[in-house]
C-alpha cells in the first residue's frame, strides 16, 4: 500500500482565534479531521525560546547513558523507553506520563538526575502546559461540530496526558531509511512537534503517502488517534503514519498524545450512532485494547482497533 503524492496536509491557522473567526476555523478543523485525521496547526503561544529549550532537554535525555534511559520510571502501561531496536534501529523514544503535572516530571526528572536538573522538569512541564490548551481548543471545536456539546466538560475530565519524546539517528545515506513503522495512534489525539528535519509520512484515504514538513517553528501537527475514531463513530478518520529517515541529520520529535484515563472505558455517544451511522466499534476499555495493541499478534496488525472491538 502508499505510492507519493505531492499533495500537502490542511494547514490552520490559530495565532489569532477569536469571536469573529473561531466559527471559519472549527470548520476548517472539522473538514480536515474527516478528510485526512490530520491537519498542520500555526500556533505562537508557545515562546520560541522554549521551543528550542525543550529539543535541547530532549537531547540531553537521549545523551543519558542507556542504564538511565532503560529505567522503569513510566506509570503508564507500554509507554516506556523504546530503542536498541533490530526492526527500526534509528529509533529512540521514552513516554512521560502525566507531563502536565508538575511534580510527576519533577519525581521523572529526580530519577534520571538524582542531582536534579530544575530546567529539564521545568521545561518539560511548561512546555506541555501550553500544547494542552491548542489541544483543548480542538478537542472542544470537534465536539461543538459532532453536535455533541454537553460532553464536552466529560471529556476534558476522562482524559490523562503522555508525553512521548523521540530521537531518529541519521542513516548516513540518501537512501530512504525506515524510521518508524506504519501505524495509527491509539490516543484520541497526537499533537506532534519536531526540529526541521522532515521524515514523517502520512497516509491519505485512499492510500497515498503525503510527506510531511513543518512550515516553521510554530508548526504543530494534530493526528486523530484510533481512540477518537471510535468515540466519532467513525466519523474522525485515524490516518497511517510512519518516519522515513534519509541524509546526515538527526531528527527530535515530540508527540503529546490526550489518552483515555485508567479504567475509562471508550464508546460513541448515542447522538453519533443512527440508522446511517451503525455503531462501528464495541466500547472498549483502553488498557485492554494497549493490551491487546502490544500483544504479539497486535504489534503485527495494522487494523488493531477494528480486530479488537470492531462490530
Ligand atoms: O516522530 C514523529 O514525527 C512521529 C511519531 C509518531 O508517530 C508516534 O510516536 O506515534
Ligand atoms: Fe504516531
Amino acid at each position: 500500500m502508499g505510492s507519493e503524492t505531492s499533495q500537502k496536509l490542511p494547514a490552520i491557522d490559530f495565532t489569532n482565534i477569536n469571536l469573529a473567526n473561531r466559527e471559519l476555523v472549527k470548520s476548517q478543523v472539522y473538514e480536515a479531521l474527516v478528510e485526512y485525521g490530520c491537519f498542520e496547526a500555526t500556533f505562537d503561544k508557545i515562546p520560541l525560546d522554549l521551543c528550542k529549550a525543550m529539543f535541547g532537554s530532549i537531547q540531553e535525555f537521549f545523551d543519558l547513558p542507556i542504564e538511565i534511559k532503560t529505567l522503569d520510571v513510566c506509570k503508564m502501561n507500554h509507554q516506556g523507553y523504546v530503542g536498541q531496536s533490530p526492526v527500526i534501529p534509528l529509533f529512540e523514544s521514552i513516554g512521560i506520563d502525566h507531563a502536565n503535572i508538575f511534580e510527576r516530571v519533577k519525581t521523572i526528572t529526580d530519577i534520571w538526575w538524582p542531582q536534579g536538573n530544575p530546567n529539564f522538569s521545568k521545561t518539560i512541564n511548561s512546555f506541555t502546559v501550553k500544547l494542552a490548551e491548542l489541544n483543548e481548543m480542538i478537542r472542544k471545536m470537534i465536539l461543538e461540530s459532532l453536535g455533541v456539546e454537553k460532553y464536552i466538560e466529560q471529556h476534558m475530565n476522562s482524559t490523562d496526558y503522555l508525553l512521548r519524546v523521540m530521537k531518529y539517528k541519521s542513516p548516513q545515506t540518501n537512501d530512504k531509511k525506515l524510521g518508524l513503522l506504519t501505524h495509527t495512534d491509539q490516543s484520541l489525539v497526537t499533537i506532534l512537534h519536531q526540529n526541521q528535519v522532515g521524515g514523517l509520512e502520512v497516509m491519505t484515504k485512499d492510500e497515498k503517502w503525503i510527506s510531511y514538513r513543518p512550515f516553521s517553528s510554530h508548526s504543530f501537527l494534530v493526528i486523530v488517534g484510533d481512540s477518537f475514531n471510535a468515540w466519532s463513530n467513525g466519523r474522525l478518520h485515524s490516518p497511517f503514519h510512519r518516519v522515513m529517515m534519509r541524509g546526515s541529520d538527526t531528527r527530535y520529535s515530540l508527540g503529546l498524545f490526550t489518552l483515555p484515563k485508567k479504567g475509562c472505558i471508550v464508546n460513541a455517544p448515542d447522538e453519533l450512532v443512527d440508522e446511517e451511522h451503525p455503531l462501528l466499534f464495541k466500547p472498549f476499555d483502553f488498557v485492554e485494547f494497549l493490551n491487546y495493541r502490544y500483544s504479539e499478534k497486535g504489534l503485527r496488525d495494522p487494523f488493531s482497533l477494528r480486530t479488537y472491538c470492531g462490530v
